[in-house]
Protein backbone atom coordinates (compact mmCIF):
# COMPACT_ATOMS: atom_id res chain seq x y z
CA UNK A 1 0.00 0.00 0.00
CA UNK A 2 1.00 3.22 -0.48
CA UNK A 3 -0.10 6.95 0.17
CA UNK A 4 -0.40 10.53 -0.58
CA UNK A 5 0.02 13.06 2.34
CA UNK A 6 -3.17 15.15 2.24
CA UNK A 7 -4.92 12.84 0.13
CA UNK A 8 -3.16 15.46 -2.58
CA UNK A 9 -4.45 14.95 -6.15
CA UNK A 10 -6.99 11.99 -4.70
CA UNK A 11 -10.33 11.87 -6.45
CA UNK A 12 -12.45 10.79 -3.55
CA UNK A 13 -16.01 11.23 -4.65
CA UNK A 14 -18.32 11.98 -7.67
CA UNK A 15 -20.32 15.57 -7.14
CA UNK A 16 -22.94 17.48 -9.13
CA UNK A 17 -22.50 20.24 -6.37
CA UNK A 18 -19.55 22.49 -7.91
CA UNK A 19 -16.54 21.67 -9.90
CA UNK A 20 -13.07 23.56 -10.30
CA UNK A 21 -11.19 22.68 -13.57
CA UNK A 22 -8.26 24.30 -15.21
CA UNK A 23 -8.76 26.75 -12.00
CA UNK A 24 -12.14 27.58 -13.25
CA UNK A 25 -15.03 27.59 -10.13
CA UNK A 26 -18.44 26.41 -11.14
CA UNK A 27 -21.79 26.28 -9.04
CA UNK A 28 -23.06 23.32 -10.59
CA UNK A 29 -22.51 24.44 -13.98
CA UNK A 30 -22.39 28.31 -13.42
CA UNK A 31 -19.31 30.20 -13.12
CA UNK A 32 -18.49 31.28 -9.97
CA UNK A 33 -17.84 35.09 -11.82
CA UNK A 34 -21.49 35.72 -13.59
CA UNK A 35 -22.93 34.38 -9.80
CA UNK A 36 -20.83 36.69 -7.84
CA UNK A 37 -21.99 39.17 -10.07
CA UNK A 38 -25.59 38.75 -10.53
CA UNK A 39 -26.90 36.14 -8.16
CA UNK A 40 -28.82 36.84 -4.68
CA UNK A 41 -27.02 34.08 -1.67
CA UNK A 42 -30.83 32.33 -1.57
CA UNK A 43 -30.72 31.79 -5.79
CA UNK A 44 -27.18 30.29 -4.88
CA UNK A 45 -28.48 28.46 -2.45
CA UNK A 46 -31.44 26.99 -4.23
CA UNK A 47 -28.64 26.32 -7.10
CA UNK A 48 -27.20 23.99 -4.68
CA UNK A 49 -29.75 21.99 -3.19
CA UNK A 50 -31.80 21.31 -6.28
CA UNK A 51 -29.09 21.63 -9.52
CA UNK A 52 -31.71 24.34 -11.31
CA UNK A 53 -32.15 28.53 -10.51
CA UNK A 54 -35.43 29.20 -9.23
CA UNK A 55 -38.19 31.02 -11.12
CA UNK A 56 -39.16 34.35 -9.55
CA UNK A 57 -42.24 32.20 -7.61
CA UNK A 58 -39.96 29.68 -6.36
CA UNK A 59 -37.12 32.58 -5.26
CA UNK A 60 -40.17 33.94 -3.64
CA UNK A 61 -41.44 30.84 -1.64
CA UNK A 62 -37.99 29.64 -0.84
CA UNK A 63 -36.74 33.32 0.70
CA UNK A 64 -39.86 33.02 2.71
CA UNK A 65 -39.45 29.75 3.69
CA UNK A 66 -35.51 30.49 5.25
CA UNK A 67 -36.95 33.78 7.01
CA UNK A 68 -39.35 32.18 9.00
CA UNK A 69 -37.01 29.03 9.92
CA UNK A 70 -34.66 32.02 11.60
CA UNK A 71 -35.63 31.84 14.53
CA UNK A 72 -33.74 29.58 17.49
CA UNK A 73 -35.01 27.64 20.40
CA UNK A 74 -34.91 30.34 23.52
CA UNK A 75 -32.87 27.32 25.44
CA UNK A 76 -30.32 27.49 22.47
CA UNK A 77 -29.91 30.94 23.36
CA UNK A 78 -29.70 30.73 26.63
CA UNK A 79 -27.16 28.20 26.58
CA UNK A 80 -25.26 30.51 24.95
CA UNK A 81 -25.92 33.06 27.80
CA UNK A 82 -23.70 30.29 29.82
CA UNK A 83 -20.52 29.81 28.10
CA UNK A 84 -17.49 31.74 29.46
CA UNK A 85 -18.08 34.24 27.31
CA UNK A 86 -14.61 36.44 27.07
CA UNK A 87 -12.54 32.91 26.53
CA UNK A 88 -14.59 31.16 23.93
CA UNK A 89 -14.06 31.83 20.03
CA UNK A 90 -17.12 32.38 18.35
CA UNK A 91 -16.55 29.46 16.15
CA UNK A 92 -16.48 27.20 18.86
CA UNK A 93 -20.09 28.60 20.35
CA UNK A 94 -21.27 28.31 17.15
CA UNK A 95 -20.08 24.56 17.08
CA UNK A 96 -21.57 23.99 20.56
CA UNK A 97 -25.03 25.79 19.79
CA UNK A 98 -25.68 23.52 16.49
CA UNK A 99 -24.88 20.31 18.28
CA UNK A 100 -27.59 21.82 20.78
CA UNK A 101 -30.06 22.88 18.39
CA UNK A 102 -30.12 18.78 17.29
CA UNK A 103 -31.50 18.71 21.04
CA UNK A 104 -34.47 20.83 20.00
CA UNK A 105 -35.51 19.32 16.72
CA UNK A 106 -38.01 16.44 17.03
CA UNK A 107 -36.93 14.86 13.50
CA UNK A 108 -33.18 15.33 14.10
CA UNK A 109 -32.62 11.73 13.77
CA UNK A 110 -35.63 10.89 10.93
CA UNK A 111 -33.29 10.26 7.66
CA UNK A 112 -36.27 10.22 4.86
CA UNK A 113 -35.34 12.75 2.19
CA UNK A 114 -38.19 14.78 3.10
CA UNK A 115 -37.08 15.56 6.46
CA UNK A 116 -33.03 15.70 5.59
CA UNK A 117 -34.46 18.83 3.20
CA UNK A 118 -36.51 20.24 5.92
CA UNK A 119 -33.60 20.14 8.69
CA UNK A 120 -31.30 21.71 5.77
CA UNK A 121 -33.64 24.40 5.38
CA UNK A 122 -33.80 24.84 9.62
CA UNK A 123 -30.21 24.82 9.92
CA UNK A 124 -29.21 27.63 6.83
CA UNK A 125 -31.76 29.44 8.55
CA UNK A 126 -30.89 29.67 11.83
CA UNK A 127 -26.76 29.07 12.06
CA UNK A 128 -26.98 33.48 11.63
CA UNK A 129 -29.59 33.58 14.02
CA UNK A 130 -26.84 32.01 16.38
CA UNK A 131 -23.81 33.49 15.24
CA UNK A 132 -25.24 37.32 15.37
CA UNK A 133 -27.15 35.90 18.92
CA UNK A 134 -23.63 35.24 20.43
CA UNK A 135 -21.78 38.36 19.22
CA UNK A 136 -24.59 40.11 20.76
CA UNK A 137 -25.01 38.50 23.83
CA UNK A 138 -20.95 38.60 24.66
CA UNK A 139 -20.90 42.69 24.11
CA UNK A 140 -23.77 42.48 26.58
CA UNK A 141 -26.54 43.24 24.22
CA UNK A 142 -29.75 41.24 23.38
CA UNK A 143 -30.03 39.44 20.60
CA UNK A 144 -32.18 41.23 17.66
CA UNK A 145 -35.19 38.39 16.26
CA UNK A 146 -34.65 37.85 12.49
CA UNK A 147 -37.22 39.94 10.29
CA UNK A 148 -39.13 38.61 7.54
CA UNK A 149 -39.02 40.44 4.11
CA UNK A 150 -35.61 40.95 4.84
CA UNK A 151 -33.06 39.23 2.04
CA UNK A 152 -30.65 36.81 3.78
CA UNK A 153 -27.56 39.41 3.69
CA UNK A 154 -29.60 42.38 5.32
CA UNK A 155 -31.03 40.07 7.68
CA UNK A 156 -27.60 38.87 8.68
CA UNK A 157 -25.90 42.32 8.88
CA UNK A 158 -29.56 43.37 10.41
CA UNK A 159 -29.71 41.01 13.26
CA UNK A 160 -25.46 41.67 13.82
CA UNK A 161 -25.93 45.34 14.61
CA UNK A 162 -29.76 45.68 15.57
CA UNK A 163 -30.23 48.20 12.08
CA UNK A 164 -30.64 47.78 8.45
CA UNK A 165 -27.72 47.63 6.33
CA UNK A 166 -27.14 50.38 3.71
CA UNK A 167 -27.45 49.22 0.60
CA UNK A 168 -23.57 48.63 -0.45
CA UNK A 169 -22.96 46.95 2.48
CA UNK A 170 -26.07 44.63 1.80
CA UNK A 171 -24.53 44.38 -1.88
CA UNK A 172 -21.39 43.56 -0.80
CA UNK A 173 -22.56 41.05 2.54
CA UNK A 174 -24.45 39.04 -0.39
CA UNK A 175 -21.55 38.71 -3.01
CA UNK A 176 -19.08 37.49 -0.22
CA UNK A 177 -21.74 34.84 1.07
CA UNK A 178 -22.26 33.86 -2.93
CA UNK A 179 -18.48 33.30 -3.13
CA UNK A 180 -18.20 31.49 -0.05
CA UNK A 181 -21.45 29.34 -0.72
CA UNK A 182 -19.48 25.90 -2.11
CA UNK A 183 -16.08 24.83 -3.18
CA UNK A 184 -15.74 21.08 -4.54
CA UNK A 185 -14.16 18.57 -1.82
CA UNK A 186 -12.63 21.07 0.64
CA UNK A 187 -11.79 19.90 4.08
CA UNK A 188 -14.90 20.73 5.66
CA UNK A 189 -17.33 19.45 2.83
CA UNK A 190 -15.17 16.07 3.35
CA UNK A 191 -15.48 16.10 6.81
CA UNK A 192 -19.76 16.29 6.50
CA UNK A 193 -19.69 13.48 3.83
CA UNK A 194 -17.32 11.53 5.82
CA UNK A 195 -19.41 11.96 9.28
CA UNK A 196 -22.85 11.66 7.05
CA UNK A 197 -21.74 8.50 5.20
CA UNK A 198 -22.45 6.18 8.60
CA UNK A 199 -25.63 7.28 8.16
CA UNK A 200 -25.00 9.84 10.84
CA UNK A 201 -27.59 13.04 11.05
CA UNK A 202 -27.28 15.94 9.09
CA UNK A 203 -26.44 17.96 12.62
CA UNK A 204 -23.96 15.89 13.28
CA UNK A 205 -22.30 16.40 9.71
CA UNK A 206 -22.94 20.19 10.04
CA UNK A 207 -21.38 20.28 13.98
CA UNK A 208 -18.51 17.95 12.69
CA UNK A 209 -18.05 20.54 9.47
CA UNK A 210 -18.18 23.74 11.12
CA UNK A 211 -14.99 22.01 13.56
CA UNK A 212 -12.88 21.53 10.33
CA UNK A 213 -13.42 25.06 8.99
CA UNK A 214 -12.44 26.41 12.64
CA UNK A 215 -8.53 25.46 11.28
CA UNK A 216 -6.12 28.21 10.53
CA UNK A 217 -5.94 26.22 7.06
CA UNK A 218 -8.88 26.81 6.10
CA UNK A 219 -11.68 29.01 7.25
CA UNK A 220 -10.08 30.14 9.96
CA UNK A 221 -7.35 31.99 7.88
CA UNK A 222 -9.70 34.95 7.38
CA UNK A 223 -9.59 36.21 10.39
CA UNK A 224 -5.73 35.54 11.22
CA UNK A 225 -5.38 37.60 8.07
CA UNK A 226 -6.48 40.71 9.79
CA UNK A 227 -4.63 40.01 12.88
CA UNK A 228 -1.61 40.25 10.82
CA UNK A 229 -2.79 43.35 8.96
CA UNK A 230 -3.29 44.78 12.58
CA UNK A 231 0.77 43.32 13.29
CA UNK A 232 2.18 44.93 10.13
CA UNK A 233 -0.48 48.44 10.93
CA UNK A 234 1.49 50.05 7.91
CA UNK A 235 2.30 49.69 3.97
CA UNK A 236 5.77 51.03 4.30
CA UNK A 237 6.61 48.12 7.20
CA UNK A 238 4.95 44.97 5.14
CA UNK A 239 8.24 44.53 3.10
CA UNK A 240 10.11 43.59 6.18
CA UNK A 241 7.45 41.76 7.98
CA UNK A 242 6.28 39.67 5.72
CA UNK A 243 10.41 38.78 4.43
CA UNK A 244 11.04 37.79 7.60
CA UNK A 245 8.05 35.88 8.25
CA UNK A 246 8.88 33.90 5.52
CA UNK A 247 12.50 33.48 6.19
CA UNK A 248 11.02 32.27 9.33
CA UNK A 249 8.84 29.70 7.78
CA UNK A 250 5.92 31.39 9.21
CA UNK A 251 3.18 30.48 6.50
CA UNK A 252 1.66 33.41 5.53
CA UNK A 253 -2.12 33.81 6.16
CA UNK A 254 -4.81 33.89 2.87
CA UNK A 255 -1.89 32.45 0.15
CA UNK A 256 -1.97 29.39 -1.48
CA UNK A 257 -4.10 26.66 -2.01
CA UNK A 258 -3.97 22.99 -2.67
CA UNK A 259 -5.91 23.06 -5.66
CA UNK A 260 -5.53 26.54 -7.24
CA UNK A 261 -1.67 26.99 -8.39
CA UNK A 262 -2.77 30.08 -10.84
CA UNK A 263 -5.01 31.83 -8.30
CA UNK A 264 -7.82 31.82 -6.59
CA UNK A 265 -11.03 33.07 -9.03
CA UNK A 266 -13.07 34.38 -5.79
CA UNK A 267 -9.53 36.54 -4.45
CA UNK A 268 -9.84 38.94 -7.90
CA UNK A 269 -14.05 39.68 -6.51
CA UNK A 270 -13.25 40.28 -2.96
CA UNK A 271 -9.95 42.63 -3.88
CA UNK A 272 -11.96 44.79 -5.51
CA UNK A 273 -14.79 44.78 -3.04
CA UNK A 274 -11.78 45.54 -0.44
CA UNK A 275 -10.95 48.78 -2.76
CA UNK A 276 -14.56 49.78 -3.31
CA UNK A 277 -15.35 49.31 0.78
CA UNK A 278 -12.23 50.51 1.94
CA UNK A 279 -12.87 53.84 -0.17
CA UNK A 280 -16.31 54.47 1.43
CA UNK A 281 -15.09 53.72 4.77
CA UNK A 282 -11.99 56.07 4.57
CA UNK A 283 -9.67 53.35 5.19
CA UNK A 284 -7.81 52.48 2.35
CA UNK A 285 -4.75 51.67 4.13
CA UNK A 286 -6.00 48.08 4.83
CA UNK A 287 -6.44 47.57 0.60
CA UNK A 288 -3.16 49.32 0.11
CA UNK A 289 -1.36 47.25 2.54
CA UNK A 290 -3.30 44.07 1.16
CA UNK A 291 -2.26 44.64 -2.07
CA UNK A 292 1.57 45.39 -0.96
CA UNK A 293 1.29 41.89 0.83
CA UNK A 294 0.04 40.19 -2.33
CA UNK A 295 3.07 41.67 -4.59
CA UNK A 296 5.78 41.08 -1.66
CA UNK A 297 4.60 37.11 -1.27
CA UNK A 298 3.83 36.71 -5.23
CA UNK A 299 7.44 38.06 -6.09
CA UNK A 300 9.37 36.04 -2.61
CA UNK A 301 7.14 32.62 -3.25
CA UNK A 302 5.08 32.54 -6.11
CA UNK A 303 1.94 32.17 -4.03
CA UNK A 304 -1.23 34.01 -4.78
CA UNK A 305 -4.24 35.08 -2.80
CA UNK A 306 -6.29 32.82 -1.70
CA UNK A 307 -10.33 33.66 -0.89
CA UNK A 308 -9.61 34.53 3.00
CA UNK A 309 -7.09 36.92 1.82
CA UNK A 310 -8.95 39.92 0.74
CA UNK A 311 -12.37 38.84 2.70
CA UNK A 312 -10.12 40.35 6.01
CA UNK A 313 -10.54 43.81 4.64
CA UNK A 314 -14.10 43.50 3.42
CA UNK A 315 -15.99 42.20 6.41
CA UNK A 316 -13.47 44.88 8.40
CA UNK A 317 -14.67 47.57 6.05
CA UNK A 318 -18.53 46.28 7.16
CA UNK A 319 -17.92 46.92 10.72
CA UNK A 320 -17.46 43.42 11.42
CA UNK A 321 -15.55 42.00 14.73
CA UNK A 322 -12.97 40.05 13.35
CA UNK A 323 -13.67 36.90 15.18
CA UNK A 324 -16.83 36.74 13.41
CA UNK A 325 -15.23 36.03 10.30
CA UNK A 326 -14.73 32.43 10.02
CA UNK A 327 -18.34 32.37 11.52
CA UNK A 328 -19.60 34.09 8.43
CA UNK A 329 -17.53 31.88 5.93
CA UNK A 330 -19.69 28.81 7.99
CA UNK A 331 -22.87 31.46 7.35
CA UNK A 332 -22.11 30.93 3.87
CA UNK A 333 -20.58 27.24 3.27
CA UNK A 334 -23.42 25.92 5.75
CA UNK A 335 -25.15 26.02 2.29
CA UNK A 336 -22.48 24.08 0.25
CA UNK A 337 -21.99 21.43 3.20
CA UNK A 338 -25.81 20.68 3.27
CA UNK A 339 -25.80 20.27 -0.51
CA UNK A 340 -23.10 17.43 -0.33
CA UNK A 341 -24.71 15.84 2.59
CA UNK A 342 -28.04 15.51 0.42
CA UNK A 343 -25.97 14.43 -2.38
CA UNK A 344 -23.82 11.51 -0.29
CA UNK A 345 -27.39 10.10 1.68
CA UNK A 346 -28.72 9.92 -1.85
CA UNK A 347 -25.69 7.74 -2.79
CA UNK A 348 -24.58 6.58 0.26
CA UNK A 349 -21.30 4.24 0.87
CA UNK A 350 -19.62 4.40 3.46
CA UNK A 351 -16.36 5.72 3.74
CA UNK A 352 -13.58 4.41 4.98
CA UNK A 353 -9.86 4.86 3.58
CA UNK A 354 -6.97 2.78 4.28
CA UNK A 355 -3.74 4.05 6.40
CA UNK A 356 -0.41 2.75 5.69
CA UNK A 357 1.26 1.32 8.70
CA UNK A 358 4.63 2.97 9.62
CA UNK A 359 5.01 1.71 13.22
CA UNK A 360 7.07 -1.45 14.76
CA UNK A 361 6.02 -5.15 13.50
CA UNK A 362 5.96 -8.23 15.82
CA UNK A 363 6.16 -6.74 19.67
CA UNK A 364 5.84 -8.67 22.19
CA UNK A 365 3.87 -8.47 25.33
CA UNK A 366 5.21 -7.09 28.25
CA UNK A 367 3.36 -7.98 31.64
CA UNK A 368 2.58 -4.31 33.73
CA UNK A 369 4.88 -4.97 36.67
CA UNK A 370 7.94 -5.52 33.68
CA UNK A 371 7.23 -2.33 32.24
C1 LIG B 1 -10.85 28.63 2.47
C2 LIG B 1 -9.57 28.00 2.50
O1 LIG B 1 -9.44 27.01 3.16
S1 LIG B 1 -8.33 28.64 1.57
C3 LIG B 1 -6.86 28.27 2.49
C4 LIG B 1 -6.78 29.05 3.76
N1 LIG B 1 -5.56 28.80 4.48
C5 LIG B 1 -4.53 29.68 4.49
O2 LIG B 1 -4.57 30.74 3.89
C6 LIG B 1 -3.35 29.28 5.33
C7 LIG B 1 -2.04 29.52 4.60
N2 LIG B 1 -1.89 28.60 3.50
C8 LIG B 1 -1.48 27.30 3.69
O3 LIG B 1 -1.21 26.86 4.82
C9 LIG B 1 -1.39 26.39 2.49
O4 LIG B 1 -1.11 27.11 1.33
C10 LIG B 1 -2.66 25.54 2.30
C11 LIG B 1 -2.97 24.76 3.59
C12 LIG B 1 -3.83 26.41 1.97
C13 LIG B 1 -2.44 24.56 1.16
O5 LIG B 1 -1.49 23.72 1.57
P1 LIG B 1 -0.77 22.55 0.75
O6 LIG B 1 -1.31 22.35 -0.58
O7 LIG B 1 -0.78 21.38 1.67
O8 LIG B 1 0.67 23.12 0.62
P2 LIG B 1 1.79 22.98 1.72
O9 LIG B 1 1.33 23.47 3.04
O10 LIG B 1 2.30 21.57 1.66
O11 LIG B 1 2.84 23.99 1.14
C14 LIG B 1 3.74 23.72 0.06
C15 LIG B 1 4.92 24.66 0.22
O12 LIG B 1 4.49 26.01 0.08
C16 LIG B 1 4.69 26.71 1.30
N3 LIG B 1 3.50 27.49 1.58
C17 LIG B 1 2.23 27.16 1.30
N4 LIG B 1 1.41 28.13 1.70
C18 LIG B 1 2.18 29.07 2.25
C19 LIG B 1 1.89 30.31 2.86
N5 LIG B 1 0.67 30.74 2.96
N6 LIG B 1 2.94 31.05 3.31
C20 LIG B 1 4.21 30.62 3.19
N7 LIG B 1 4.52 29.44 2.64
C21 LIG B 1 3.52 28.68 2.18
C22 LIG B 1 4.87 25.64 2.38
O13 LIG B 1 5.61 26.10 3.48
C23 LIG B 1 5.58 24.58 1.59
O14 LIG B 1 6.92 24.96 1.42
P3 LIG B 1 8.10 23.87 1.46
O15 LIG B 1 7.83 22.96 0.31
O16 LIG B 1 9.31 24.69 1.34
O17 LIG B 1 7.97 23.17 2.78
O1 LIG C 1 -10.97 24.11 -1.33
C1 LIG C 1 -10.21 24.24 -0.37
O2 LIG C 1 -9.31 23.43 -0.08
C2 LIG C 1 -10.33 25.40 0.52
C3 LIG C 1 -11.16 26.51 -0.04
O3 LIG C 1 -10.70 27.30 -0.82
C4 LIG C 1 -12.56 26.59 0.34
O4 LIG C 1 -13.04 25.71 1.09
O5 LIG C 1 -13.25 27.52 -0.09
Amino acid sequence: MSHTKGLEGIVATTSQVSSIVDGVLTYHGYNIDDLADNATFEEVVYLLWNYRLPNKEELSSFSKELSQAATVPDEVIDQMRSFPIDKVHPMAALRTAVSNLALFDEEADEMDEEANRRKAVKLQAKIPTIVTAFARIRQGKDPVAPKEGLSFAANFLYMLNGEEPDETSEKAFNKALVIHADHELNASTFTARVCVATLSDVYSGITSAIGALKGPLHGGANERVMSMLNEIGDSEKAEEYIKKALENKVKIMGFGHRVYKDGDPRAKHLKEMSRQLTEVTGESKWYDMSVKIDEIVTNEKGLLPNVDFYSASVYHSLGIEHDIFTPIFAVSRVSGWLAHILEQYADNRLIRPRAEYTGPEKQEWVPLEKR
